[in-house]
């Protein structure tokens, strides 16, 4: 735990405290006391009325400037950089763990969590996360990034985990098919040993390729699916199927409360440009008028969500009291086909609709019935795909000028993620 880390105001205070030299003893004995009492978290420093009358009673004014300035810089927030943060009293203020949270959807949620005041911890091992997408809160007093792997065990203090820990887009989770498996099995049972250890509630990012390559559409949670357990998708799918299995074992067996997401095609800002997923592969192929890679004739269908909808939805969920599997997804449905045209347009762009084999075991048909979200979590998406779209496209033409001009987002000359020597 760094020194910004839950505590860490309370530590510097207390350590600067202890050096300074106060000639009576006994005031110091006193003051150390009261403030090993009364400042056991930041927050305490940030409410901190009570921290203040009980400083000003009794030390020297030296003690007074330190907590005055403490103060303003875990509050300043636009001063130091910081997007603004509420100020949430200690009994509201939650401490939440995010795996994953260095990535595109981890990131969004990151976001909305510390922006509510919460203490934040993320644990990413940065294979397809990015330390560029969280690091306009390194240094708060709020925020921890732990660099580390789901399929280590980990001791921490927290109350809730949100569980999102894993490659999602296929040809990143089909590149180490081994990690992808251990990631979502020994990952897992890791965060459900931890939940069950410090009693937390732990949400389970799932996706809608539990389902498989469907028989029944649109997709209620009430449908088991159609997998391929030996496909080159499997590896994903069974990997997240077993883990919902774990999430409800240890809910009957030890009473963890557990959140399954079901979370369908989500697309928006903080994707990576080599992410390999539709959205982000044609917004940057139109974008520099390079040929748009259609797979297969086009026919396939998939349902677009906006990401903040989704992290909307997390958020609701991870705080509803119902705790069966719930989809999270926009049911405006596509073909992959009018999909790539829609991009065409929107960005204005001359680039050619190509068309390349299809991948194996790709799911003919996507959409979400989102009835159990409506009624149990009170969630609906409210973004249109097209200003999600917008919003996107903005996003990417800043990665394309940040990346010099240049990007190629799929096939073998874009970028991979590295494999890691431990698996
Ligand atoms: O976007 C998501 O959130 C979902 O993405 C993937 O599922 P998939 O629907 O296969 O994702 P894509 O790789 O974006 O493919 C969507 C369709 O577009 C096609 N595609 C993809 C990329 C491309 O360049 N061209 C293209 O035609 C694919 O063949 C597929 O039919 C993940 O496996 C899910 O876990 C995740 O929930």
């Amino acid at each position: 735990m760094d020194e910004h880390g839950p505590g860490g105001e309370c530590r510097r205070l207390k350590q600067s405290i202890i050096l300074r030299p106060i000639p009576a003893l006994g005031i110091a004995a006193i003051l150390i006391f009261l403030l090993t009492t009364a400042l056991h978290t930041p927050s305490t420093v940030q409410d901190g009325p009570v921290t203040e009358h009980v400083i000003q009673g009794v030390v020297k004014s030296a003690v007074v400037e330190e907590v005055a300035a403490m103060r303003a810089q875990a509050t300043r927030g636009g001063a130091t950089g910081y997007p603004p943060v509420k100020k949430l009293h200690s009994t509201k203020k939650l401490r939440v763990l995010i795996t994953g949270g260095a990535g595109f959807v981890g990131s969004n949620l990151v976001d909305k969590l510390m922006r509510e005041g919460h203490e934040v911890t993320v644990l990413d091992n940065l294979f397809t996360g990015r330390k560029k997408n969280i690091e306009h809160w390194l240094g708060h007093p709020n925020f921890n990034l732990v660099i580390g792997d789901v399929v280590e065990p980990v001791m921490l203090e927290v109350d809730q985990i949100y569980h999102l820990a894993c490659p999602a887009s296929p040809p990143h989770y089909q590149y180490n098919p081994i990690k992808t498996i251990k990631t979502s099995t020994e990952g897992t049972l890791n965060m459900l040993g931890l939940a069950k250890r410090v009693k937390a509630r732990i949400l389970l990012a799932s996706t809608s390729e539990i389902y498989g390559d469907p028989e029944v559409h649109p997709q209620p949670e009430s449908y088991w699916g159609h997998v391929n357990t030996i496909g080159p998708r499997a590896c994903y799918d069974e990997g997240k199927r077993v883990a919902e299995t774990m999430m409800y074992a240890y809910q009957r067996q030890g009473g963890v409360e557990v959140r399954v997401a079901r979370i369908f095609n989500t697309f928006g800002r903080r994707m990576h440009p080599n992410d390999g997923r539709v959205v982000s592969n044609f917004i940057i192929q139109a974008l520099q008028n390079k040929d748009i890679t259609l797979y297969g004739d086009g026919s396939q269908t998939r349902s677009f969500q906006f990401v903040d909808d989704l992290v909307d939805g997390l958020h609701a969920l991870m705080n509803s009291n119902y705790s069966l599997p719930v989809n999270l997804g926009n049911p405006d449905e596509y073909t992959v086909g009018d999909f790539a045209a829609t991009i065409k347009r929107l960005t204005k762009s001359s680039s050619r609709i190509v068309r390349l084999p299809s991948n194996q075991d790709d799911p003919k048909q996507r959409k979400p019935v989102i009835t159990t979200a409506e009624t149990h979590i009170g969630w609906r998406p409210k973004w249109s795909v097209a200003r999600g779209l917008a919003e996107t496209i903005a996003y990417f033409e800043r990665e394309l000028a940040d990346a010099g001009g240049e990007i190629i987002p799929t096939g073998p000359r874009a970028a991979k993620p590295r494999p890691r020597a431990s698996s």
